[in-house]
Formats: C-alpha cells, sequence, structure tokens
C-alpha cells in the first residue's frame, strides 16, 4: 500500500517528467534547426574564395552544435536548486533558453556562474538556496529524485559532512564500473569546482592521491575553461596529455559527454605527427632519453653535422678546386651566426662556399678577360654542379630529425662526440641499428632536434588544405544521414545517426579536422590555448621541454601525485619540474578525499604511502565496502590464478576485474587466465602495473607483490597504484613471502 508519502513523491517525479521532456522537446527543435542550417550551407556551391571560406566556418560551426546536441542526449537535465525567493532553476549539461519567452533560461549550463551553488551551497553557507535536487534519469525518463535540504538544523556530523549530494554521489561511487570514465558533473564536490572553475592563465597543480577525482576534475576544467573562454581557447584548442593509450581510451568518451569535442588527447609519445613511436626499450635507456642533459646532447649533435675537414677537392669543369679549413670555417661561422635553424642557415653556408669556389674559378680563368655575366654564369653552374652539391652535402647536410637521431644513435663515434659527458655504458644503451622503431622516449629527441633543424612547411600546407576537404566530406556524410533518417521515428532520430556518422568516418579512416585541435594534431609547431598533464609525475624533463614548447602562454594545469611516480626519470616535487620554466609561478591546489578505494583498501594502502615516504598522507575514504581484502599464498600463482580468477569474477557479476602482475611476467601470466586480455571492455583484464596508471576497477587482484616491489626502484609507489586501483574489492595471491607492508591483509 503506497503512503502520502510514497504519492507525493510519484506526483513530484510526474512533474519533473514534464519538465524533463519539455527540455527534451526543446533540444529537438535545435537539432532540426542546426541540420536544417547545415543543410542549406552544404547546398552553397562555387562563389569566391571568401564565399567558400565563410560556407566551411558555417559547415564548421552547425556540425559541431549537432555534434554537441547529440553528445548531451544522456542525462540532459540532473538537478534543481530552489531558492528562498521561490525562484528555481533547472541544472544540465547545456544552456537552453526560451525563444518565446525572451530566451528566458530553461536550463542553466552547469558551467555558469549562476550553476555555481548548485556544488558550492551548504547548510552553513546557503546562498539563498532552500533545497538542492539531484534529478536520476534514464535515457529520457525521470526515474528518481534526491533531495537536500540546506537547513543549517538539518545537518547531522559526520564522516561525510562536507559532501554535497551524498545520497548521489555514493550511488555513484558504488555503481559498477563499465571500462570507461564517466563524468561526474552531477556530483562535482566542494573542493573539485574549486579548481575546476580556477581561472585560465598560469600554471595550476592538482596534487592529490589515488581516487582523488583529479583525472575527472582536468577534464571537467577543459570543458569549463572551453565554456567560459570559447572565442580564445576555440582557435587554439586544449590538449590533455595522458600517460598511455590504454589511459587515453579510457578516459575518451568524458568530455564528448560533456558536449566539447574540441580537445586533443594524446600521449607525449605522439605528439609528433607522422611517427607512431610505440617501439620498446630498456627503463634505463628511456631514462637516459628523459634526462634535461639530452637538449646539450642533441644540441650537439647538430653542430658535430657542421663539419670541417682540412681539405675538400671539388672537381669542376677540367679543373679542381680546393676548400680548405679556413675557408670552411669561416662559411660555416657565417652561417651559424645567421641563429637560424640548421637547415635554414645552410642557404648561407652554400652562399659563402658558392663564392670561395667561384672565386678560384674566376681567377684561374683570369679575371680581366670576364665580364660581371661570365661571373654569375660561374657561379650558378657551381650550384648546379653535382659534384659541388654532394662537397656541400658533406659539409652541412640538409637533416631531418629522423636522419639525425638514428645517425647518432648507430655511430659510436657521433655518440661519443655528442655526449662527452654519458658514461660509455650510458652511451652504449641509447645505440640502436638504423631503422630501429622509435620509442616513447625518442618523440621529446626528435621534438628538439626539430626545433633545432628546422622545417620545410611545404607538406604541413599541403596537409591543411587535406584536412580542409576532409571536414567538408564529413559534414557531408553527416547530412546524408540525416537525409536518409528523415522518415524515421523522431524520437529516436539523430543521436544515434550521428554517433553512428562519427564512427562510420573513423572505420573509413577519414579523420574530421574542424577543430583546432584535430589541426593541431597534424602540426608540430601549434601551441594550445590551455594544455592539461595528467599524471604528470610520470613525464621526464624532456617531456616537459616538449609541453612547455606547446603552450608559450603557461597557461596549464598539472595533474598528478607525487607518491605515485613510478617512472624512474618522473618527479619528485612539483617546484623541481616546474621552475625550470615559471619559477615559483604556479599555484598548488590540493584533494583529499578518495571517492574510489574504500577505507578497507585504504587502510592497506596506508601502510604502503608510509613505506614510500613516512611524512605522507592517504586520502580519506568516502566510504567503506563492508569487504575486507585479503591474501592467499599458494605453491605457484601461474597454477594457482585460474581459479582464484574464476571464483573472483563469479563474486563481482557485471563488474569488471583486473590482475595487476609484475611487468616482467605480464606474458607468462596473461597466458593462465582464460579469456584474459588488455581491452579495458573485458570483464576480466590482466596487465602489468605500470599500465594500470590512472585505471579502476570493481575489484583488483594483485600478484606476487614481492616481485612488483623489487621489479623497480619506484617499486613501492608502483604497488600503492595497484592497490588503489579497486572501487570494491581487493585480494592478492602470492607464493612468494608477502611483503611486511601488507601484513594488514587478512588471510583467505
Ligand atoms: N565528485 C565525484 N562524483 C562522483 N564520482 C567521482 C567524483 N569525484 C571522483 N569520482 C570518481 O572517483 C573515481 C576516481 O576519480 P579519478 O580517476 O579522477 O581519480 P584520480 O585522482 O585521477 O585517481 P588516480 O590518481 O588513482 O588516477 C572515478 O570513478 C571518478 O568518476
Amino acid at each position: 500500500m503506497s503512503t502520502p508519502a510514497d504519492e507525493l513523491r510519484i506526483a513530484e517525479t510526474d512533474s519533473e517528467q514534464e519538465y524533463v521532456s519539455m527540455l527534451y522537446s526543446r533540444l529537438d527543435d535545435l537539432r532540426e534547426q542546426s541540420s536544417k542550417r547545415l543543410s542549406g550551407a552544404l547546398r552553397q556551391t562555387g562563389g569566391t574564395h571568401q564565399m567558400r571560406s565563410e560556407r566551411d566556418t558555417s559547415v564548421a560551426m552547425y556540425s559541431d552544435q549537432l555534434a554537441q546536441y547529440s553528445a548531451v542526449e544522456n542525462g540532459l537535465c540532473f538537478g534543481r536548486l530552489d531558492f528562498h525567493t521561490d525562484d528555481r532553476f533547472y541544472i544540465g549539461r547545456i544552456g537552453l533558453f526560451d525563444e518565446d519567452k525572451e530566451y528566458e533560461p530553461l536550463l542553466m549550463d552547469w558551467r555558469a556562474p549562476a550553476a555555481r551553488p548548485f556544488y558550492l551551497a551548504t547548510a552553513a553557507a546557503p546562498d539563498g538556496v532552500r533545497r538542492r535536487r539531484h534529478l536520476r534519469t534514464k535515457q529520457r525518463k525521470v526515474v528518481g529524485f534526491d533531495d537536500e535540504s540546506l537547513d543549517i538544523n538539518s545537518v547531522v556530523p559526520g564522516r561525510n559532512e562536507g559532501l554535497t549530494g551524498e545520497a548521489t554521489l555514493l550511488a555513484a561511487v558504488n555503481a559498477s564500473r563499465t571500462g570507461q570514465m564517466g563524468d561526474i558533473v552531477a556530483t562535482i564536490q566542494a573542493e573539485q569546482d574549486r579548481i575546476i572553475r580556477t581561472e585560465l592563465n598560469g600554471v595550476v597543480v592538482v596534487q592529490g592521491g589515488p581516487g582523488t577525482g583529479k583525472t575527472a576534475v582536468a577534464l571537467h576544467r577543459a570543458a569549463y575553461l572551453l565554456y567560459t573562454h570559447r572565442r580564445q581557447l576555440a582557435k587554439r584548442g586544449v590538449l590533455v596529455v595522458g600517460p598511455n593509450s590504454t589511459f587515453l581510451r579510457y578516459i575518451g568518451q568524458v568530455l564528448p559527454s560533456l558536449g566539447e569535442t574540441g580537445v586533443l588527447l594524446s600521449t607525449v609519445g605522439e605528439l609528433y605527427p607522422g611517427l607512431t613511436a610505440t617501439g620498446r626499450e630498456p627503463t634505463e635507456a628511456a631514462t637516459i632519453k628523459g634526462r634535461l642533459a639530452m637538449a646539450d646532447v642533441v644540441a650537439h649533435a647538430v653542430r658535430d653535422r657542421q663539419e670541417a675537414p682540412a681539405l675538400v677537392e671539388v672537381p669542376f669543369e677540367q679543373d679542381v678546386l680546393k676548400l680548405d679549413r679556413k675557408a670552411i670555417s669561416a662559411a660555416r661561422g657565417r652561417a651559424r651566426r645567421t641563429r637560424r635553424p640548421h637547415n635554414e642557415a645552410r642557404r648561407t653556408f652554400q652562399r659563402e662556399v658558392i663564392t670561395t669556389l667561384a672565386n678560384q674559378a674566376v681567377a684561374r680563368l683570369g679575371r680581366h678577360l670576364l665580364d660581371a655575366a661570365d661571373v654569375d654564369d660561374i657561379r650558378r653552374e657551381l650550384r648546379e654542379d653535382p659534384k659541388v652539391q654532394a662537397a656541400i652535402d658533406r659539409l652541412w647536410p640538409v637533416l631531418t630529425p629522423q636522419r639525425l637521431l638514428e645517425e647518432l644513435y648507430a655511430s659510436p663515434k657521433l655518440l661519443a662526440k655528442a655526449a662527452p659527458k654519458l658514461t660509455p655504458a650510458e652511451r652504449e644503451l641509447l645505440r640502436r641499428a638504423p631503422g630501429g622503431e622509435w620509442t616513447p622516449a625518442d618523440v621529446p629527441l626528435l621534438d628538439e632536434a626539430a626545433e633545432l633543424l628546422g622545417e620545410d612547411d611545404t607538406e604541413a600546407k599541403a596537409r591543411a588544405e587535406r584536412q580542409r576537404r576532409q571536414a567538408v566530406d564529413y559534414a557531408q556524410g553527416v547530412l546524408d544521414i540525416l537525409d536518409l533518417a528523415d522518415d524515421a521515428d523522431p524520437e529516436i532520430l539523430m543521436a544515434t545517426d550521428l554517433v553512428d556518422a562519427y564512427k562510420l568516418a573513423e572505420r573509413h579512416g577519414a579523420e574530421r579536422y574542424e577543430t583546432a585541435a584535430e589541426r593541431a594534431a597534424a602540426d608540430r609547431t601549434w601551441t594550445f590555448g590551455h594544455v592539461i598533464v595528467d599524471e604528470a609525475q610520470e613525464l621526464s624533463a624532456m617531456a616537459w621541454r616538449t609541453l612547455m614548447r606547446r603552450c608559450p602562454s603557461k597557461s596549464m594545469t598539472v595533474v598528478g601525485d607525487i607518491a605515485q611516480t613510478g617512472d624512474v626519470g618522473g618527479a619528485t616535487s612539483w617546484s623541481e619540474v616546474l621552475s625550470p620554466y615559471v619559477l615559483d609561478r604556479w599555484k598548488l591546489t590540493e584533494l583529499t578525499v578518495n571517492y574510489r578505494t574504500p577505507s578497507e583498501i585504504m587502510a592497506v594502502a596506508a601502510d604502503v604511502l608510509a613505506s614510500v615516504d613516512a611524512d605522507l598522507a592517504p586520502p580519506t575514504s568516502v566510504r567503506d565496502s563492508g569487504f575486507e581484502p585479503w591474501a592467499r599464498r599458494v605453491g605457484s600463482v601461474a597454477d594457482g590464478l585460474a581459479e582464484v580468477v574464476g571464483a573472483e569474477s563469479a563474486a563481482i557479476g557485471d563488474g569488471k576485474l583486473v590482475v595487476i602482475v609484475p611487468s616482467a611476467r605480464l606474458a607468462e601470466l596473461r597466458a593462465v587466465v582464460p579469456g584474459a586480455t588488455d581491452d579495458l571492455d573485458a570483464q576480466v583484464v590482466v596487465l602489468g602495473v605500470t599500465d594500470t596508471k590512472g585505471l579502476e576497477f570493481d575489484s583488483v587482484l594483485v600478484v606476487e607483490p614481492a616481485q612488483i616491489l623489487a621489479e623497480s626502484p619506484r617499486g613501492a609507489s608502483d604497488l600503492y597504484v595497484a592497490l588503489t586501483r579497486a572501487t570494491q574489492r581487493l585480494g592478492v595471491l602470492h607464493a612468494e613471502e608477502l611483503p611486511a607492508e601488507l601484513g594488514r591483509l587478512a588471510t583467505a
């Protein structure tokens, strides 16, 4: 039997449904308008260059609008604020307005200043708010709501006193994981909101323990900045840098679900257009390549290619012309003094050499017999002579970054000359035969070399034109699909079809290039309006140099946790990383609450953290799971693993399980887990510890922690990362002795 309270709730839900349905019909109207406008723009053909360029701008704009309207379909409206004044606002993913009523707001964009009380208002500081309501929706249906009264008398003191929308928050953090990170727009907490809305300029460091929402905050900050500084940032784009491609796939859906597509997600290894740096190399080699001193090595390597041998003989017609060291050094000095990059300064070098050779030729022929035109002819012939060109190529070759590094790595002689400060053993680690694969640690060195060598931009210009055409083709594809769907049910139109168009384009390898971020991906010299670096503690000094070059304005958000640094070349303090670029002009912000890992697991992880550094404080868990983490000793982990995985995956139902293993044993242990892969969509994933950075799973099984500890000088940080990936359950399987730091685990 339903109580009056139940009936009231049903009536309230119905009334919310009415409002939410109205919002969706407004969204549908907007979609239709944009699609008509896009169609109109695409039908315009020919015209002047300016008209074509205006058409392209309109096409890009309407395509973007359509993509945004589709992206916000799920969870369009998620909240409501009731004020003491009887005013009421609905809060959602984008702003919607009533055109018939002087653009009165129907839905407030979560990023608008007026929406802030939804995240910040508390009973102690209600900011005029009487009640905060969180709406739960499934597709277009309202399935429930949670209310919070911001009345000072209703506060119950306790662990979670400071949380906003506690019921909705706990439901979100307890939900099963899907293998893809979701947005947190409905439940952003006050300490997170303050960071998200920090001003655009300057470097903001977000330091926080595992699960404190650093990644979530970084991505929502990108969406906030694009909304608030749209004109400035849409032009230059925003770059989000992550540690590896698994992580980028994991976070890839968050910004589109917030209606933002103009952001480039990349690893540092992907920042060099036209090159795939997927090669592997020993950690020691990558660590050497990451040192700042490598900038000098690359500079040295470039100068070493500007040779000045004792004598070069150049056969020319019936004669042999001579370039001695003095003449070569003089030409080289002139070219270097231009301070232009190597390939550009070559013109000066060439001119000087030709002048020296022409003077010799003229002197031998008899200067008095030649007029100015004859001398010009001699210069031209010298310039065009293959033997002269070969001599200049030897003395000052045209170099690509790839050629420079490849030849450097291949030659012990060149390496010894360019890197005198490295030990012979370190230089040996850099050795590589030509044609070897590029590794992520090579990318900052290639970038450095590209700066010093200078580039030929013809290819870049041709690429820009190809991209412009692709943008138009993409939009045409979208339109075709919309036209096809004209007679389909309007309720289910557009959203899915647009997503299909995108996927279709991807499948055919045709990329969309209409946003600044996408253009930026193809241009090494592109500079971004804002750069967000996630898991920033892992970056090497050389990687920082590359990133700083991409962001001359130094408008950056740097997100990470010094306690989780696993890379030997990574950071041990933020000031050490940043001071070479911005001195002490950066702002530290901190996150302190762990939304991912329940308190039972965090207690175990805290013991490991204490072994990393006794002064580091673990974040406070927002909840308990009621589940005790355990450890089980077996004769051989390879023999015992399949059974434990079977039991654990049965226990978590639809959830996700990760088996985290010592990196050296990845192939061996992955082979013994039936159906295991590294695909995050799978139910059971087996990963080496470094690949789990930034990810999370319902259940975590850590295998052989003693080996994880021993595998790297930062083994304790790696183990800390592994333990804190869990949202619900943790188990440890070991054959070797259990490390003392894990003594708290119950034996199973
Ligand atoms: N305000 C919030 N509301 C709901 N969920 C949240 C909130 N903040 C964080 N979370 C969730 O907590 C989990 C951890 O967040 P996130 O991955 O951003 O943490 P992190 O600090 O980057 O962790 P790590 O350093 O371990 O990579 C995610 O599932 C995220 O969605």
